[in-house]
């Protein structure tokens, strides 16, 4: 089929790629304009593992447009990919995917045969009904159909989650679920060319689709990102008591995570959570219930859990220095997570301008973040380009994100740089046991005084 998809961003472009991937012809629309030139040049324009070669490898089905006219005119369905970042009292801001609606109808109203229009963004519960009445309120029903087909990528295997979801959901009426299971028949199959850099998870012969109507698509997704978010800030005020108490929430985490009803995954305590989706959609999901006249409890609570815990672990550090006035601290990790690039509500953020404000002194590494970082954090902040050099005079290093080079990190290697003997492992990547009787080692909810014998992780008796 052919396919236009508005907005080349982490979504848009890894959709599109993977569109192409399932033998479709993708046209790649985008306002800016550099995005489109480093695209038509073959790079990818930003950092998302395998993406580089994915576009490589699919460039024959892949088209790049600055012009939403040009790249709208052949398609039989067009996805909506823009952004829906936060407002300042919480709720999604549309400005965004109202300004992409429109340019599309101008276009999409001229056309000879008719189109699918499917929103992908994030969007509040009704969004995607008001637009179909706008549409109807122009006359146009006949020629542009209206879906919600949301997306529950994650950035760092955004084009394995693409090809290898756990689910569709296809919101719309018959004629769009219709449409929506032709284009995605070789992922619900898994019957396309599977790219050799990226293999199939095991077992995985059928991706469920849910057709639903487009209300019930936007809410499962807010509610699929609020139930993960709050696996993470349950797992931390876990944490936060097994500091207290003495026991280590990577073995609660492991016991409690081996009851198939309550899962592993997403139960690792740390710093918080960040990033462009999980502080921006709870918020709006809250804001959406109050609007509602509903007060949701559960989740004002895991934003408000979330909102303290970086904090809670620069007391830690406090308390092991004495005080932060004069000290250095070694920030390794900017990204909010590792695989990517993005800084956007990065904890490493916050957590840095907290640390200036008491007076320390911060060196930081990021291995991707690149220049980006010099844009949103002060100047004051010395960006190093090797770990080694970070470490330079450090009374403490704190780990934010868990990048693998950080996880290769020895007692040796720190001290060699380092002037104090303070590791604070912000993401709980780092084995305590190495440090034992050489460092001081705090973790998140790790206990206060790990001993040697304690193991990694619990161990099963099978
Ligand atoms: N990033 C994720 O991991 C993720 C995962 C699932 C869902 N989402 C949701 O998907 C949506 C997109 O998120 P993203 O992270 O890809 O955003 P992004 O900011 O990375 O990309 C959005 C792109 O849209 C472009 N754009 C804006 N207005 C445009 C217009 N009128 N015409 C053409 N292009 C336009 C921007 O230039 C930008 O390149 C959001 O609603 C987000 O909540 C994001
Ligand atoms: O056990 C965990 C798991 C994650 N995190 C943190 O949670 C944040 C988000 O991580 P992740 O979910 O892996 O990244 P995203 O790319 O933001 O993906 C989330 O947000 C997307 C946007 O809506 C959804 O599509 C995805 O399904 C959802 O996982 C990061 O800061 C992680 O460090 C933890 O602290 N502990």
């Amino acid at each position: 089929m052919k396919v236009a998809v508005i907005g080349t961003g982490y979504v848009g472009l890894t959709t599109g790629v993977a569109l192409a991937q399932i033998g479709h012809d993708v046209v790649c629309i985008d306002v800016d304009e550099r995005k489109i030139a480093s695209l038509r040049q073959g790079k990818a324009p930003f950092f998302e593992p395998f993406l580089a070669d994915a576009l490589d490898a699919n460039r024959s089905r892949l088209y790049y447009t600055t012009s939403i006219k040009e790249g709208l005119v052949h398609g039989d369905v067009a996805f909506l990919a823009v952004g829906t970042p936060q407002n300042p009292n919480g709720s999604a801001n549309l400005t965004y995917l109202h300004q992409a609606f429109a340019s599309a109808l101008s276009v999409l109203e001229k056309k000879a045969s008719s189109t699918l229009l499917v929103n992908k963004c994030t969007a509040p519960v009704g969004t995607t009904e008001s637009l179909s009445q706008e549409i109807a309120a122009r006359g146009l029903s006949d020629q542009i159909n209206l879906a919600s087909n949301p997306e529950f990528l994650r950035q760092g295997c955004a084009l394995s989650d693409n090809l290898y979801p756990n689910r569709l959901v296809l919101g719309g009426n018959a004629p769009a679920h219709e449409t929506l299971l032709r284009l995605y028949a070789p992922i619900i199959n898994q019957t396309f060319h599977l790219p050799a850099h990226l293999p199939r998870p095991q077992g995985l012969q059928q991706v469920p689709a849910f057709l639903v109507n487009t209300r019930t698509a936007e809410l499962a997704k807010y509610a699929a990102n609020a139930f993960l978010a709050m696996k993470i800030s349950f797992i931390n005020e876990v944490a936060n008591m097994a500091d207290l108490v003495e026991a280590d929430v990577i073995q609660v985490a492991d016991i409690i995570g081996a009851d198939v009803r309550i899962g592993r995954a997403f139960l690792n305590a740390g710093i918080g959570y960040g990033g462009s989706c999980f502080p921006k959609d709870t918020l709006a999901l809250r804001h959406m219930a109050d609007t509602h006249g509903y007060h949701f409890k559960l989740l004002s609570a895991v934003i408000e859990v979330n909102n303290a815990q970086c904090i809670r672990v620069v007391e830690k550090l406090r308390d092991a220095l004495g005080e932060l006035r004069g000290k250095t601290i070694a920030v390794l990790g900017l990204t909010f997570k590792p695989g990517t690039d993005d800084l956007r509500e990065a904890p490493s953020i916050p957590m840095i301008y907290h640390l200036l404000l008491e007076g320390a002194n911060i060196r930081a590494h990021d291995p991707v973040a690149g220049d980006q970082a010099r844009f949103v954090l002060p100047h004051k902040v010395k960006l190093c380009a090797e770990v080694q050099d970070t470490l330079e005079g450090a009374d403490a290093v704190f780990i934010v994100t868990e990048w693998p080079l950080y996880q290769k990190l020895t007692p040796e290697v720190l001290k060699e740089k380092m002037r104090g003997n303070v590791v604070v492992d912000g993401r709980n990547c780092l084995d305590p046991r190495l440090f034992a009787g050489q460092m001081r080692y705090i973790g998140v909810g790790r206990g206060l005084k790990p001993e040697p014998e304690v193991p990694l992780s619990a161990q099963m008796v099978v």
